[in-house]
């Protein structure tokens, strides 16, 4: 421990979330959870199952209205009314299923539901769809975030489930302003795949973005996480980093077996 006077400025917190509390008749998925997410950070969230995981997660991002509690965004309270109040405000989120349109190509799907418009009254008024410019960007962002695909034309279906992810990531780092959030992005990959797709976590990062990772994968988590937030109980139990902590430490505390 150190006593030394700390002079630099506190982080800045970009998602918050102070004691929230969710319950679902006699069951309490969050028993009065804390959160915090600094700016730039890949924050990783582990915990046994039916710790809060998700819950916590739905409940950052609209998907899910707390019974009680503060969610903050910058500093000020949000109260998202659903997933698109939350996307409009900065936050994606990569869910597990990916939510993708298989039969449609790589560039088609990164602007899924966010299509650009041909200009003029050919967008405005018969919602041409911008091609060439979508192609364009869907380029730029892949190469910008050092994801290599066979072509940007392909369909998603024809990619290998860490091309998919790899998809699925590089679009919520095109969007987002602020966060992305991924639930189990490697559950399905193997080691190559997942190496990809860990490397593209860390391109979010240096965009200056935040992340919040949820995982149940040690060694990915050891591997790219800045800090681990322990979920036990619906509550946060701890917040350690790799550097301070092994995972059987971690592991320890997600069990009960130890505190921080
Ligand atoms: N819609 C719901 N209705 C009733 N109980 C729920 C509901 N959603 C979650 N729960 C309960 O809340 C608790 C927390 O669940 P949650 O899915 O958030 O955990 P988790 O940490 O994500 O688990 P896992 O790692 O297994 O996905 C569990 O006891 C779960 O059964």
């Amino acid at each position: 421990m150190s006593f030394e006077t700390n002079t630099e400025t506190p982080p800045h917190v970009v998602l918050e979330a102070r004691n929230v509390v969710k319950t679902y008749g006699h069951v309490t998925a969050l028993a009065g959870v804390d959160f915090e997410l600094r700016a730039g950070e890949i924050l990783a969230v582990v915990g046994d199952n039916g710790a809060g995981k998700s819950t916590l997660i739905k409940a950052l991002t609209g998907a899910l209205h707390p019974t009680s509690g503060e969610i903050l965004l910058d500093g000020a309270p949000v109260h998202f009314r659903g997933p698109l109040d939350a996307r409009h405000a900065g936050i994606e989120t990569v869910y597990q299923d990916l939510a993708m349109a298989p039969a449609l190509d790589i560039a088609s799907n990164l602007f899924l539901g966010r299509e650009l418009r041909a200009p003029g009254i050919l967008g405005s008024i018969f919602r041409r769809l911008d091609k060439k410019r979508m192609r364009e960007e869907a380029r730029r962002a892949m190469s910008e975030l050092k994801f290599r695909l066979p072509s940007i034309d392909n369909a998603v279906e024809a990619l290998s489930g860490g091309q998919r992810q790899g998809v699925a990531v590089a679009r919520a780092a095109l969007f987002a302003r602020k966060l992305v959030i991924m639930d189990e992005p490697t559950a399905a990959l193997g080691v190559r795949e997942t190496g990809q797709v860990l490397e593209l976590i860390r391109s979010i990062r240096e965009r200056g973005l935040a992340v919040v990772l949820i995982s149940h994968n040690m060694p990915n988590v050891f591997d790219i996480a800045d800090r681990i937030h322990i979920m036990r109980l619906g509550r946060r139990a701890a917040v350690v980093t790799p550097k301070t902590h092994s995972m059987n430490d971690v592991v320890a505390i997600m069990t009960g077996a130890a505190t921080a």
